[in-house]
């Protein structure tokens, strides 16, 4: 299968000019230098830590503002030149709980959006139901529920609905779970992923890595406004070359021969140890040698050392451990 690149992004660069008092400016660059792109039918995740230029590439990307270097492309429209024709086949959703008109209920409001759109009532009212129906909101079709009643979860769910209302190619969410609770969040990841599998293209920002690594193709990584990682969420985590996390209990006397053994026979890159409330010691490292090594070590210090092992857990490392890792914070973890 050819892959289709439908949001293409180089070189982007973006700076605010922030005025302080009457005379002053200063100058912040949010965006320094941002290359990336998405295929057709792709899930692309935007990371990075707060103030890392996210919402500022997705407000460029939608058309909201002026990139002042780079060029992006959605679909083959450039999104300076060809502003229109992008916004036609974009759906945003950005800060999610804003937006809508609170005494309004969420099926009037998507109404008022496909007036906007430039669809007449019938189209509108077809489209709102449509929309509804997909983002798993069939009730309030015939709901007077003013718009201010409803929850956070169905807010966000309803933000989605907004942004298929002209049935976009492409879907640029921020923050699109931002406060949900377990249960709507899982709502939306299901339906981001539906909506992947009909071929829309979707870039995604948020902060939850577990989350993340559960739905996305692809996840690009910036931070300062510069891109500092690229890849799939597997890529990412072999590029920094973690293999294992283990964590495993054992008593106070055995704690100082169990961490000299681990440190002295693996591939240690960091192992800390603290006191567990039920009295045991808790060892944890990042280890990068093979799993059959990993438990042959362990498992001579508890033959032939006499060391006592109480509770062992070996993971895989997270995506969460390569971001952590790839701006340096793994410490910090
Ligand atoms: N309108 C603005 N005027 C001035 N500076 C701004 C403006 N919007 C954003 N910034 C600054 O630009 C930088 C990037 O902000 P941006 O909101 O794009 O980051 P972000 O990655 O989305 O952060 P978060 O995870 O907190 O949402 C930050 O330093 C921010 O303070």
């Amino acid at each position: 299968m050819m892959l289709v690149k439908t949001i293409i992004v180089e070189h982007l660069r973006k700076r605010y000019r922030v005025r302080e008092g009457f005379r002053k400016t200063r100058f912040i660059d949010a965006i320094k230098d941002v290359s990336f792109s998405v295929n057709k039918g792709e899930i692309h995740a935007l990371l990075g830590p707060n103030g890392a230029g996210k919402t500022t590439t997705i407000k460029i990307l939608s058309t909201l503002l002026l990139p002042d270097g780079g060029f992006v492309s959605i679909n083959g429209y450039d999104v300076v030149k060809e502003a229109e024709k992008v916004r036609k086949i974009i759906g945003l959703a950005i800060d999610v709980s804003k937006g809508f008109y609170s005494s309004l209920s969420g099926f009037e409001n998507l109404i008022f959006y496909g007036l906007l759109k430039g669809l007449s009532l019938s189209d509108s009212r077809r489209r709102a139901r449509e929309v509804l129906e997909l983002v798993g909101l069939e009730e309030l079709r015939a709901s007077d529920t003013p718009y201010f009643a409803y929850s956070l979860g169905m807010r966000a769910r309803l933000a989605i609905a907004k942004a298929l209302l002209n049935d976009p190619e492409v879907l640029l969410l921020d923050e699109p779970t931002l406060g949900l609770d377990v249960e709507s969040s899982r709502h939306v990841r299901e339906m981001l992923v539906k909506l992947a599998g009909e071929e829309k293209t979707i870039l995604v920002t948020g902060h939850n890595m577990h989350e993340i690594e559960m739905i996305s193709d692809a996840v690009t990584i910036i931070n300062k406004g510069e891109v500092v990682a690229s890849g799939t969420p597997s890529e990412l985590k072999n590029r920094v070359g973690l293999v294992f996390r283990l964590r495993l209990q054992t008593t106070l006397d055995s704690e100082p021969l169990l961490k000299k053994t681990i440190s002295d026979s693996l591939s240690v890159k960091r192992i800390t140890s603290k006191m567990s409330n039920n009295g045991r010691v808790e060892i944890n490292a990042i280890i990068s040698s093979s799993r059959e090594d990993i438990v042959e070590a362990l498992f001579k210090a508890s033959k032939e050392q006499g060391v006592r092992i109480l509770d062992l857990q070996l993971m895989e490392p997270s995506l969460e451990d390569a971001y952590l890792a790839i701006l340096g914070v793994l410490d910090e973890y």
